[in-house]
C-alpha cells in the first residue's frame, strides 16, 4: 500500500490545548498489524478526529526487513531520514528511518513538544523489539514512554496469516502481533459474515487470553480505548487486577501461542522470583513435558513481595523484564496474592505454577 504517503485530510481543529506541564513525559502508541490490516487508515482517522491533543504520528521504518525502497536514496549517507507534514490542527506526520528513538527525541527538540506520539510500524515488523528500544530508553531519563501496543487484524485475512507456517518453526509475524498487543482492533468487519467473525475472536482470545478487542470497520475506534492505556507502567496497577482474569485454555496445536495465568496466595522473595523469570527468559532453560522449550513473547504480573507494602508489577517483552512498585499499597485485611500471566508458546501451566510455588512463593 502506498498510504503512507497521503496527507490526511486536514480539518481545522477550533479548540487545541497545548501540552500540560512541560515536565510531562510523552506517551507513545505503537499501532502495529500485518500487512494492509488498517494501521494508516486508523491513522488518518485518529489525526482527523477532535481530540484536543497535539499528535505526531511517525511511521516506521526501524528495525529489520522493513526497509521501504522509495527512502533508501535519501538515507543512504546513513542519516537520520525524515519528513514533515505539518497539520492544521497542530498534529504532525512524519517518517523516520534510524536506528533508535534519539531520532525522536531530536525531532521533539525540533519541533517543540507534542501531547502523543503514534508510531505505525511496518506490516512485518516485530513489535517487541520496537517496544523493547522504547523501554531500555525510558531508563536512561528519555522524555517519552511506551504506553501501549495496538494491533490490528484484517478480518478477513487474519487467520490464514495466523496460521502461515515460518521456516524453523518460528512465530510468524501475525501471531506475535497478536501476543503482544495490548488492544487488537479486528478491522474490516464489512467483509465477513457474523461466524467469520466469530472465528477470528476465538483464534484471537486462544493466543492472547487478556486482550481487549475491538471491532472497527475502517478503522474507527473510539480514541478513548486504545490511547493513555498505560500498559506498561505502574499508574494502573490496580485495574491491571481486573485484567488478569484466568482464561479457559483451548485446546492447541504444539505450535501456536497461548495464554498461561494462575493465581497463587502469599508473598514472593523478590531475589527468587528475579531467577525464575531470567531462568524463563534468558537461560531458557524451563521446558514443557515434551521437552520443547518455553518460549514467553510478552510477560505481565501483579506481585506481593514480602515485606514491601506495595503492589509490584512485572512486566516482561521478549528478553526484557521489569519489576515495578505500583501506588497501591496492600489492604491489611485483604489477602496478599501473585498474579502471573505468560504468552508464549510452549507453556505448560502445571509446570510454571509448580515452579512459581516451589521457587518464588515464600
Ligand atoms: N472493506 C474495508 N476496507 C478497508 C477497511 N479499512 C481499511 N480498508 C482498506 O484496506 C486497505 C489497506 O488499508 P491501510 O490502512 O493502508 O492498511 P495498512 O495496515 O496501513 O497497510 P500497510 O501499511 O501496507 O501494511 C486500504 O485500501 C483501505 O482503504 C474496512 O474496514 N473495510
Ligand atoms: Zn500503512
Amino acid at each position: 500500500m502506498e498510504e503512507e504517503d497521503d496527507c490526511p485530510e486536514l480539518v481545522p481543529i477550533a479548540n487545541i490545548q497545548q501540552s500540560g506541564q512541560s515536565g510531562d513525559k510523552i506517551p507513545v502508541t505503537i499501532i502495529t498489524g500485518y500487512l494492509g490490516a488498517g494501521k494508516t487508515t486508523l491513522l488518518n482517522y485518529i489525526l482527523t478526529e477532535q481530540h484536543n491533543k497535539r499528535i505526531a504520528v511517525i511511521v516506521n521504518e526501524f528495525g529489520e526487513g522493513s526497509a521501504v525502497e522509495k527512502s533508501l536514496s535519501i538515507s543512504q549517507s546513513g542519516e537520520l531520514y525524515e519528513e514533515w507534514l505539518e497539520l492544521r490542527n497542530g498534529c504532525l506526520c512524519c517518517s523516520v528511518k534510524d536506528k533508535g528513538l534519539k531520532a525522536i527525541e531530536n525531532l521533539m527538540q525540533k519541533k517543540g513538544k507534542f501531547d502523543y506520539i503514534l508510531l505505525e510500524t511496518s506490516g512485518l515488523a516485530d513489535p517487541g523489539a520496537v517496544a523493547s528500544m522504547f523501554w531500555v530508553d525510558a531508563e536512561l531519563g528519555s522524555d517519552i514512554y511506551l504506553d501501549g501496543i495496538v494491533s490490528v487484524v484484517d478480518a478477513k485475512y487474519t487467520l490464514q496469516h495466523l496460521a502461515e507456517e515460518k521456516p524453523e518453526g518460528l512465530i510468524n509475524e501475525a501471531a506475535r502481533q497478536v501476543a503482544l498487543a495490548d488492544v487488537i482492533i479486528v478491522n474490516k468487519t464489512d467483509l465477513v459474515s457474523q461466524q467469520e467473525l466469530e472465528d477470528v475472536r476465538i483464534a484471537v482470545r486462544s493466543i492472547n487470553g487478556i486482550v481487549k478487542m475491538l471491532e472497527t470497520q475502517r478503522s474507527r475506534v473510539d480514541l478513548t480505548e486504545i490511547l493513555d492505556l498505560h500498559a506498561f507502567d505502574s499508574t494502573f496497577g490496580g485495574s491491571l487486577q481486573d485484567k488478569l482474569i484466568p482464561v479457559a485454555s483451548h485446546p492447541h496445536l504444539d505450535k501456536s501461542i497461548v495464554t498461561v495465568t494462575f493465581e497463587i496466595d502469599g508473598n514472593v522473595n523478590e531475589e527468587k522470583l528475579n531467577l525464575f523469570i531470567q531462568d524463563l527468559l534468558w537461560e531458557k532453560n524451563i521446558k514443557d513435558s515434551s521437552g520443547n522449550t518455553m518460549e514467553v513473547i510478552r510477560l505481565k504480573g501483579l506481585v506481593s513481595v514480602k515485606d514491601k507494602a506495595h503492589q509490584v508489577i512485572v512486566q516482561g517483552v521478549h528478553e526484557l523484564y521489569d519489576l515495578e512498585e505500583t501506588p497501591v499499597s496492600w489492604q491489611e485485611d485483604s489477602q496478599r496474592l501473585n498474579r502471573m500471566v505468560f504468552i508464549g508458546r510452549h507453556l505448560d501451566k502445571d509446570i510454571l505454577r509448580e515452579l512459581f510455588l516451589a521457587t518464588v512463593n515464600v
